[in-house]
């Protein structure tokens, strides 16, 4: 065999780079619903909150990655597609141009390949700015104003089928953790904790949503966005969800994250007692010891990459359809690097996942324990899920309250609860049970 030279075995080597020709165009105003009028598609890609956010249609262009390299490799990607790329964008908004919708794996043990995904039409919304980005597939194809509201056109027509809610015949049925073997696996991590190898960990288990017939992704997710109006609905080749967490959004210089930690049920709610949430939670030892790990968690791997943070000395309440939990927004300003750019939310991403709201405290620790006691592959369940564009501004939230689509009628639903100390096992079940809520309500199972 001979061995080609150099140059030819790097291009071998690495996946070619898509030259990406991509314009965006501002739209008049949306409607009041704003984005949600535009989820009518199974196979669209989503990111939104109280009518904004982004909807992608078609695909341009993927890349998967497995493994503990799986967020330097993305990043590395879109770097070079976006020095590659021919982009026409008049707008300066975080989200307009080309952007890549992404979703990680929890654990870099996963068999779940992380990907990203450039959409051929992108519709975007933040208030009153609209816009629409076309980044055809086909590097012939016209690049026009014209040429993408015909193909977004095209592409609503489209539309489809609603779902009888109301059918006798779904069944919800335990998944690769039983409820027994869930009671166990808290005890266990329990023992863990009070042995001193750990002090939180998040424990978590699935159950299977079982459908007589195939499952409208649209339906489901325009439920789960008008009644979780607080949480951030996502869609990404599969993996659907309406999360409260964000991991990290970056818009510019600025950092963002919402922590959450401490959860409390509203279905078991005393009624006539108003302080009931804030007593349960702001007032609770157990809570608050559970929040703040969590916090110190995202400050500490931030600290490094920011030149100020502002982390609230007190948590507040987030009222939820289903539960309360306790909140702290964190906003940080990013540090100048020597070479004057600033971490992008790709950057972000890879250091701060996983915090220890869905992993633990030591996180390598809490890792390996999760490994040994949890008994089943997250897949992306708890890994990042939202968008990067090409200046590096990003959303990215905990894929938490949803599934994975495994097939049109089988969807795989995945929850967990912190576990310290304190932690009763069949308080943490009725509570992963509370956060299935959304998805069960939405699949009316
Ligand atoms: C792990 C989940 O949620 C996380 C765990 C929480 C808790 O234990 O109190 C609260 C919010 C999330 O950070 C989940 O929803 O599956």
């Amino acid at each position: 065999m001979t061995i080609p030279p150099r140059g030819q075995q790097e291009a071998v080597a690495s996946p070619a780079i898509p030259l990406l020709r991509s314009l965006t165009v501002e739209r008049p105003p949306m409607s009041d619903h704003g984005l949600l009028d535009y989820v009518v598609r199974d196979d669209s890609l989503l990111w939104g909150r109280r009518g904004d956010g982004m909807i992608g249609f078609g695909e341009s262009v993927r890349f998967e990655s497995t493994g503990s390299e799986r967020f330097a490799l993305a990043r590395d990607w879109w770097n070079s597609v976006i020095a590659a790329a021919k982009v026409e964008n008049p707008m300066e908004l975080p989200g307009t141009g080309p952007l890549a919708f992404a979703s990680f794996s929890f654990s870099y043990t996963s068999t779940y390949a992380s990907r990203m995904i450039v959409p051929e039409i992108i519709v975007g919304r933040t208030g009153d700015r609209s816009w629409i980005t076309y980044t055809p597939a086909d590097p012939l194809a016209e690049l026009s104003i014209n040429a993408a509201e015909a193909r977004l056109a095209e592409l609503l027509e489209e539309v489809s089928e609603e779902r009888e809610l109301s059918r006798g015949d779904d069944r919800l049925v335990a998944g690769t953790v039983s409820e027994d073997g869930y009671l166990e696996s808290v005890a266990k991590g329990v023992a863990a904790i009070e042995a001193g190898r750990l002090t939180k960990l998040v424990l978590a288990r699935d159950a299977v949503a079982e459908l007589a017939s195939p499952i409208a992704v649209a339906q489901v997710l325009r439920q789960l966005a008008l009644r979780y109006a607080d949480c951030w609905t996502y869609s990404v080749d599969g993996l659907i969800g309406t999360t409260p967490e964000m991991l990290v959004e970056v818009k510019g210089q600025v950092a963002r994250a919402r922590v959450l930690a401490g959860t409390l049920d509203r279905a078991t709610a005393p009624a006539n007692d108003p302080d009931y949430a804030h007593r349960m939670l702001s007032g609770d030892e157990k809570q608050r010891h559970e929040h703040q790990l969590a916090i110190d968690s995202l400050t500490e791997e931030l600290g490094p990459l920011v030149s100020g943070m502002d982390s609230p000395a007190e948590p507040f309440v987030l009222q939820l359809p289903n539960v309360w939990h306790l909140a702290s927004d964190v906003e940080a300003r990013l540090r100048e690097r020597a070479d004057g750019s600033t971490p992008t939310a790709l950057d972000l991403v890879e250091v701060l996942h996983p915090t220890a709201a869905v992993c633990g405290t030591p996180t390598k620790i809490a890792g390996e324990v999760i490994r040994e006691l949890e008994g089943m592959d997250r897949g992306p369940y708890a890994g990042p899920v939202g968008w990067v564009d090409a200046a590096g501004n990003g959303e990215f939230g905990i894929a938490l309250r949803g599934g994975v689509i495994e097939s049109p009628c089988r969807v795989r639903l995945f929850a967990g609860c912190g576990i310290v100390a304190a932690s009763l096992p069949e308080a943490e079940l009725a509570e992963s049970w509370a956060k299935m809520r959304p998805m069960r309500e939405a699949l009316n199972i």
